[in-house]
């Protein structure tokens, strides 16, 4: 036998290894050793069934984890001859070999999130609690698979009663299906979104902390509904439905989402929230895909990585015109001109900003994340993103859309993991190499500069016009310039003529001047007129 080192060799690697011990529950946790640094990636432990047709069960749970950047192990309950007609045959594994596989596992390889999937009988439920038991993890999600979509039994009720009475008092969260909830609560039926939040609460009695039940089976509804209630509150997820045979497999990928978003250190809600979306883009992807001939096909987990390399950019929500005009506030300004920021946001955004960035170095955190609050509600109702300066937490704390961060800040693939898929992320590059990262580290644009001198950053390199249309040339992302741009300059910059300059950066040129709002509706006539002349358009 082969025994593999499961650790990494990273050198250089201080930057990280400083920001991950700061956290508590860090995607990566680098810890320096003598002479080698050794990098922890989340892991979570699948304890489920085989699908030899790769759409459900532990093939699942592989994509999808891979698919989060998790890792995954898995222990095997049973292997089913399975395909995209049914389920032909179930062969299920010896309790005291299950026991095995997770003691194995369990007990080497620091497991951060433990979830479960198909458990055919009340033997693998026993030694599941018991290993858990010996060896505790963070957190525990069951998928309680009894019936599939295909209508297939892969465990028989019989569980049930060990489910309720040994597992579900032990477990984070609980994802049943309209079948598995009904199933749980002796036969009830359920066929509407009250029905199915009346089942969420019932099902939390049993012991489970969190409860998520999944409507993708839900007649005659138009979107996908989903029901999650934590014991306190009950939200009701949506998200369009997605016409497409390829639903095969959706609930073991979403369970295990959750588990790799929880072990990434999201809350169980987001976990949930990022999850469903997660399901929504790769079966939207994947719905034209043809595997197999029966009714229900697999999708495509890796679908992000792939509309990746197709397009030259991130495919998410973010727009690339709102970088157009750009407000960066300052806080020393504001207090110059004895204004809150939320009213120096709000000037700006009726003055015509595009986004807004809030960059406040100096403040309490507590004040900060309270002004980010009320300026996001100013922002969205003008359909304008905020975007929060280097401070990961505030942004996820106030629901901001996305951060900016530089080049000595928290990396962005580890800022991407915290954030998840769809909030924007931007960084600031000077050259074409950091341009070059920044997209490969899944950044949605780059601020470039400074292109003038400023006063605004202390011993900031001016890269001045040429350097950045070198950057705007070499990069794969949309750029935004800044540095000392003004109403007097901003037309020379964009009128460098390079397609992907999107737009303009300002601070001084709006707010530290008397009249916010005169300032901005100014530049944002100058831009409209500069970019109507420019090249590029
Ligand atoms: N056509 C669809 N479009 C969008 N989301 C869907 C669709 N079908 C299912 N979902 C979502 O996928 C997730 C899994 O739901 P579902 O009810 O299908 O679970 P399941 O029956 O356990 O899945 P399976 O047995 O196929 O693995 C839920 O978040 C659900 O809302
Ligand atoms: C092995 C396995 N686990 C779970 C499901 C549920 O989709 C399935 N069809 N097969
Ligand atoms: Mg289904």
């Amino acid at each position: 036998m082969v025994l593999l080192p499961l650790t990494f060799q990273i050198p250089k690697f201080n930057q990280v290894s400083r920001f991950c011990m700061a956290m508590k529950k860090p995607e990566e946790t680098v810890v320096a050793s003598s002479d080698r640094y050794e990098m922890r990636i989340p892991h979570v432990l699948s304890v489920a069934g085989s699908d030899s047709g790769a759409g459900a069960g532990i093939q699942a749970d592989l994509k999808t984890c891979a698919a989060r950047g998790v890792y995954c192990s898995t222990v095997i309950t049973a292997v089913t001859a399975q395909n995209t007609v049914g389920v032909q045959d179930v062969n299920i594994m010896p309790e005291g070999f299950v026991s095995e596989q997770l003691k194995s596992v369990l007990s080497d390889m620091q497991v951060d999130v433990v979830k479960t999937g198909m458990l055919p009988s009340t033997g693998i439920i026993q030694v599941i609690c018991q290993r858990l038991k010996e060896f505790p993890v963070q957190a525990l999600v069951v998928d309680p698979v009894m019936v599939s979509t295909s209508g297939d039994v892969l465990a028989c009720p019989t569980i049930i009663s060990v489910l309720q009475d040994e597992l579900l008092p032990m477990v984070d969260l609980v994802t049943p299906n309209l079948k598995e909830a009904s199933a749980l609560l002796g036969g009830m039926p359920l066929n509407t979104i009250s029905d199915m939040r009346h089942a969420a609460t019932l099902i939390h009695q049993m012991g489970s902390k969190n409860v998520l039940v999944k409507g993708g089976d839900l007649p005659d509804s138009l979107d996908a509904v989903d029901i999650f209630f934590d014991g306190k509150d009950l939200h009701e997820l949506r998200s369009s439905r997605i016409t497409t045979r390829n639903t095969h497999g959706t609930g073991c990928s979403l369970a295990s989402c959750i588990a790799a978003e929880l072990a990434k250190g999201s809350s169980m809600f987001s976990a949930v929230k990022i999850s469903k979306q997660f399901i929504e883009r790769a079966l939207n992807y994947s719905k034209d895909i043809s595997i197999g001939n029966g009714p229900q096909g697999p999708f495509d987990h890796l679908c992000r990585l792939k509309s990746r390399e197709q397009s030259s950019y991130r495919q998410g929500s973010f727009n690339q015109s709102d970088l157009f005009l750009y407000a960066v506030t300052d806080s020393g300004m504001n207090k110059r001109w004895d204004r809150s920021i939320t009213d120096a946001v709000k000037a700006a955004v009726e003055g015509g900003a595009t986004i807004i960035q809030i960059r406040e170095k100096d403040a309490k955190t507590r004040d900060f994340l309270e002004a980010a609050k009320s300026c996001i509600e100013i922002c969205h109702t003008h359909g304008v993103p905020l975007l929060i300066n280097d401070r990961i937490d505030v942004a996820l704390a106030c629901g901001a859309d996305g951060v900016h961060i530089g080049q000595s800040d928290i990396p962005v693939h580890a800022a991407r993991s915290l954030l998840g898929p769809d909030k924007i992320i931007g960084v600031s590059c000077k050259t074409p190499e950091q341009a070059e990262q920044a997209w490969l580290d899944g950044a949605d644009y780059i601020g470039c500069g400074g292109v003038y001198p400023t006063n605004t950053k202390a011993n900031n390199l001016t890269v001045g016009l040429d350097g950045l249309k070198k950057v705007c040339l070499a990069s794969k992302l949309p750029v935004v310039a800044i540095g000392g741009i003004n109403h007097s300059n901003a037309a020379a910059v964009m009128e460098i003529g390079v397609p992907n300059l999107k737009g303009v950066a300002v601070v001084s040129a709006l707010f530290d001047r008397q009249c916010v709002l005169e300032e901005t509706l100014k530049l944002h006539a100058t831009l409209v007129e500069a970019t109507a002349l420019s090249p590029a358009k």
